[in-house]
This record gives structure tokens, C-alpha cells and sequence, in this order.
């Protein structure tokens, strides 16, 4: 899961998408980049790293514009090298810098199809370049250079791009262009200020990063919908996509956004709420006259849903566990090494809240179970009596192809095991997960009820079909070992 950030300003945006960056770095902290244009020249700047680490004032002061994009990358294709960190670039035609947020799943054909049929290179193993390739090809063939022929172009990305895209294309002379898969995966808000001059647009991949500089949020960009902010400031919107059917990842909810955001028009906080809400009457069922002493939360992200959950039972919330806030987020490192090693360096448990009670740990997710792992072992080290462990999402049992970087089904604790398996695995005395139609409907809240979400890595579902021999040829490459290998 990236973040992307663009602005078409009245002035110098490098230092506004900086901020916006800086905001969406939970999405992405491997690679950072920023490309800025002033109308004659377009800069990139780029490297691994956090957004802090890769910028310092000279490499800022050479962005230059009132118009650019920005990328921060969790890498789910090809490599975690500098080469591939976002956004790319292409000189042909006009000069045009892509940023991408997804995962498309057609990569090696339309790899081929660049080079075969539309004559053009890619350079690295991102799927982010051959969509830039892909989207530079269709813009080539208009004959215009004008937001219509931007729509056109999106049509035909749209036409050939098969997986998750959220996607910013700075395009000399044009301005940007901003776009959703038909199925709307993966997320892009729009957002907008007045200003003497006019109006300014900036779109990013949470409404968070609008807050942070300052920018209404107007809407979602639609699924399949292409938005053309042209250099002097004016907005246009199509819907591009012959076939639309809204999916927003549902992961989004659980994990990877920051709570306050708004996404599709939820309130990522709520919908964490509601999941604690619902899994606390599951557990209420499950455990009438339940023994537990106090709910403790995992931090982060799983605050929203403990607190909630520990309201439900009538018991007491307290953290219990203290967070090195400079170690990052676990999940998203590229290595089980690291992620591993992390959970210890990154939580510390406070005994006097284990000691001698039964605790119910709560997480907003078990994935290779590395977290939770640990820290049942920790809270029972603690002088915990009984540790419980409640997830607000329902066990992933299936990998994540839309730009989440979980491809090996092999590698999730709970794929082809039994609750009652994954108990024993972690090490809890028991353990919980939410429903999967609770956590569907927690989300859609009471405004959008019944809307559907992709749910593929709970269900196995997957909305815009697979091909054949995908998973294997993904499983090869992406694979902890494969990428351990790699680094080899
Ligand atoms: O089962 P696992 O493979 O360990 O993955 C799940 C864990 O990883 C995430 O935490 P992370 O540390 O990434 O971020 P957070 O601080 O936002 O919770 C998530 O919140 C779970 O705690
Ligand atoms: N997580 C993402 O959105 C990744 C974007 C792109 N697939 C990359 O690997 O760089
Ligand atoms: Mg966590």
C-alpha cells in the first residue's frame, strides 16, 4: 500500500507535498519521492527511505512549480531498490511522471504488449512503470493535448490494466490527471482551496493529508472516473470505465489507514469502532459470564476496536503495552527477519496490568502472526493468569494481489487452519476473530448499507478474476524467501 499526494497550485507546491507525504508515511516506508514541474523543466527526486531521510533543503529547493506529485512506496512488484521508487518518469509524450498506489496483475503481459506493439522500454520490474508506459502509450496516440485526450488515454489504460490502481500522472503542458480502478480498490480523494487566485485541487490517497495542507475534501474520485486538473486550475471529471463495480479494499479499514481519515465517505475511526462493537457482542455470545479482567490493546491501530470491544463487556481498557514510536509499522518491513525482530524492539509490556488477571488482547488483525506471537508470550511473562486474544478482522487466509504485499498463502497463520490450530500456534488460551459479514457490515456503517468490499484476502474472492498460473508465478517471485534471496 502506497500514499500518493498531488496539488495544481498558485504557488510552490514542493514543501505543501512534503507535509502531505509526511501524513501518509504509515502506507509506505520504504521509498519516498516527489516530482514537482514549473512548466518548462520536470523534476524528480527520489530514494529509500522515510519521507524525512530521503529529503533534505537542497533536494527541496530543486522542486520546483506549482504543479507536482508524490510518492511513498511499500513495495508489492519487482524490487525494493532505489531504482524503483515512485514517481517514474518518461520523456515521451510531453514528459510525464506517474505515481501508482495498487497492484495490477496482468504486469508481464502488458510488459510484452509495451515493448512489442507500443515500442517502448521499461526499465525496472515495477508494475508502476509498465502502467506509466501504458498510459504514456494511449496519451501518444491522440492527437490532442487537452483533458479530453486525457480521458481517452485513461479509457484505454483502463481497457488493459487489470488489478488496483490509484493513480497521478503530472503530464507537461496538460497538468494532472488522476484516476480509480473500475473497481475503486484502492483509495484517492479529492480536495480543494480557495485562495486569492483561485481555486487550488489537490488529491491524495486520505483525507488526512488534505487536512494537514489545508484542503477541503469535496469527494472520492468514482470507480473508473479520470479527474484532469489542468495547470491553470480548472477541474474535469469522466467516468472512463465501460464497467464499474465499487470494491474499496476493506483492509484499508482494518489496518492500513489512519483513523482519521475519511474513505468512500466512512470515517476509518468509526468503522474500527463499529468492528470492536461487533466483535465484543461475538465474544459476549461466545463467552456468556466471560472471566476477563481487562481488554489490552496491541498498538496501534487496534486502540479504536479495543476500546469499544472493553465498553461492550463492561470490563476495564487499559494499555498495557508501550510503543517505541521510532520503530515503524511491523507488517509492512520487507523481511519476516526484521518484521520479527521488530515486535519485541517495538512493545514493552507494564506488568501490573498482566499480572495475576486474565487480559483479552485485542488486534486489528492476525496476518503471519508474528505480532501476536510474541506478545501472548510477553503478557504471559507479564503474570498474565490467562491471555485471550480477540481479531477485529477475520482470519486472512488468502493472499492480497491489489497492493498489499501478502502473495504467499503459505505464509498467513491462519491459511488452511482451524481456529482452534491457530490457537495453539500463537499460544493464547483462546482466541477470536470477527465474522467476516460483521466486519463488512461495521464498515458500511449505517450510510452505505450492504455495500460490498473486496474482501479477497478473507474470502479468497477475487473481484476482477485471476488468471491462470498467477498465484504461482507470484508466489515466486514474492515469497519471504524469494525476496531474501534477492537481497542475497
Ligand atoms: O500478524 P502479523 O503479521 O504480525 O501482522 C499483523 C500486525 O501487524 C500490524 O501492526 P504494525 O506493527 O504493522 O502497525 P501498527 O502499529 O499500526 O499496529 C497489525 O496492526 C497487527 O498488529
Ligand atoms: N503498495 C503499493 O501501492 C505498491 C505500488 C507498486 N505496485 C510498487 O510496488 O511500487
Ligand atoms: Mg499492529
Amino acid at each position: 500500500m502506497c500514499g500518493i499526494v498531488g496539488i495544481v497550485g498558485h504557488n510552490e507546491v514542493a514543501a505543501r507535498l512534503y507535509d502531505g507525504l509526511s501524513v501518509l508515511q504509515h502506507r509506505g516506508q520504504d521509498a519516498a519521492g516527489i516530482a514537482t514541474s514549473n512548466g518548462r523543466q520536470l523534476r524528480v527526486e527520489k530514494g529509500n527511505g522515510l519521507v524525512s531521510d530521503v529529503f533534505d533543503a537542497g533536494m527541496m529547493s530543486l522542486l520546483k512549480g506549482n504543479i507536482g506529485i508524490a510518492h511513498c512506496r511499500y513495495p508489492t512488484a519487482g524490487s525494493e531498490g532505489s531504482d524503483e521508487a515512485q514517481p517514474f518518469y518518461v520523456n515521451s509524450p510531453y514528459g510525464i511522471a506517474l505515481a501508482h498506489n495498487g497492484n495490477l496483475i496482468n504486469t508481464e503481459k502488458l510488459r510484452r504488449e509495451v515493448f512489442e506493439q507500443d515500442r517502448r522500454s521499461v526499465n525496472t520490474q515495477s508494475d508502476s512503470e509498465v502502467l506509466l508506459n501504458v498510459f504514456a502509450h494511449e496519451l501518444a496516440r491522440q492527437d490532442t493535448l487537452d483533458a479530453e485526450a486525457a480521458f481517452r488515454a485513461v479509457e484505454g489504460v483502463m481497457r488493459r490494466a487489470k488489478g488496483g490502481y490509484a493513480v497521478l500522472a503530472m503530464v507537461m503542458g496538460l497538468g494532472l490527471v488522476a484516476f480509480r480502478d473500475p473497481n475503486a480498490i484502492r483509495p484517492l480523494v479529492l480536495g480543494r482551496r480557495a485562495t486569492p487566485e483561485g481555486e487550488e485541487y489537490a488529491l491524495a490517497s486520505e483525507s488526512v493529508a488534505l487536512d494537514l495542507i489545508g484542503f477541503e475534501r469535496v469527494r472520492d474520485v468514482a470507480p473508473g472516473e479520470a479527474m484532469v486538473v489542468s495547470v491553470g486550475g480548472e477541474l474535469r471529471h469522466r467516468l472512463v470505465a465501460g464497467h464499474v463495480e465499487p470494491r474499496p479494499c476493506v483492509f484499508e479499514y482494518v489496518y492500513f489507514a489512519r483513523p482519521d481519515s475519511m474513505m468512500d465517505n466512512i470515517s476509518v475511526h468509526k468503522a474500527r469502532m463499529r468492528m470492536g462493537v461487533a466483535l465484543g457482542e461475538k465474544i459476549q455470545r461466545e463467552r456468556p459470564g466471560h472471566d476477563i479482567d481487562v481488554v489490552i490493546p496491541i498498538p496501534d491501530t487496534s486502540r479504536d476496536a479495543a476500546l469499544e470491544i472493553a465498553n461492550v463487556l463492561g470490563v476495564k481498557y487499559r494499555e498495557g503495552f508501550i510503543k517505541n514510536r521510532y520503530v515503524g509499522r511491523t507488517f509492512i518491513m520487507p523481511g519476516q527477519g526484521e518484521r520479527a525482530k521488530s515486535v519485541r524492539r517495538k512493545l514493552n509490556p507494564i506488568p501490573l496490568e498482566f499480572r495475576n488477571r486474565v487480559v483479552l488482547l485485542v488486534d486489528d488483525s492476525i496476518v503471519r502472526g508474528t505480532t501476536s506471537q510474541q506478545i501472548v508470550q510477553m503478557a504471559r511473562e507479564a503474570g498474565a493468569k490467562k491471555v485471550y486474544l480477540a481479531s477485529a478482522a477475520p482470519p486472512v487466509r488468502y493472499p492480497n494481489i491489489y497492493g498489499i504485499d501478502m502473495p504467499t498463502p503459505q505464509e498467513l497463520i491462519a491459511h488452511g487452519r482451524s481456529v482452534g490450530e491457530i490457537e495453539k500456534l500463537i499460544g493464547c488460551d483462546w482466541l477470536v476473530y470477527q465474522d467476516l459479514e460483521d466486519l463488512e457490515s461495521a464498515v458500511a456503517g449505517p450510510k452505505h448499507p450492504g455495500m460490498k468490499f473486496d474482501t479477497s484476502c478473507f474470502s479468497g474472492e477475487y473481484v476482477t478474476g485471476v488468471d491462470e498460473g498467477y498465484f504461482e508465478a507470484l508466489r515466486a517471485q514474492r515469497s519471504d524467501e524469494a525476496k531474501a534471496k534477492r537481497r542475497a
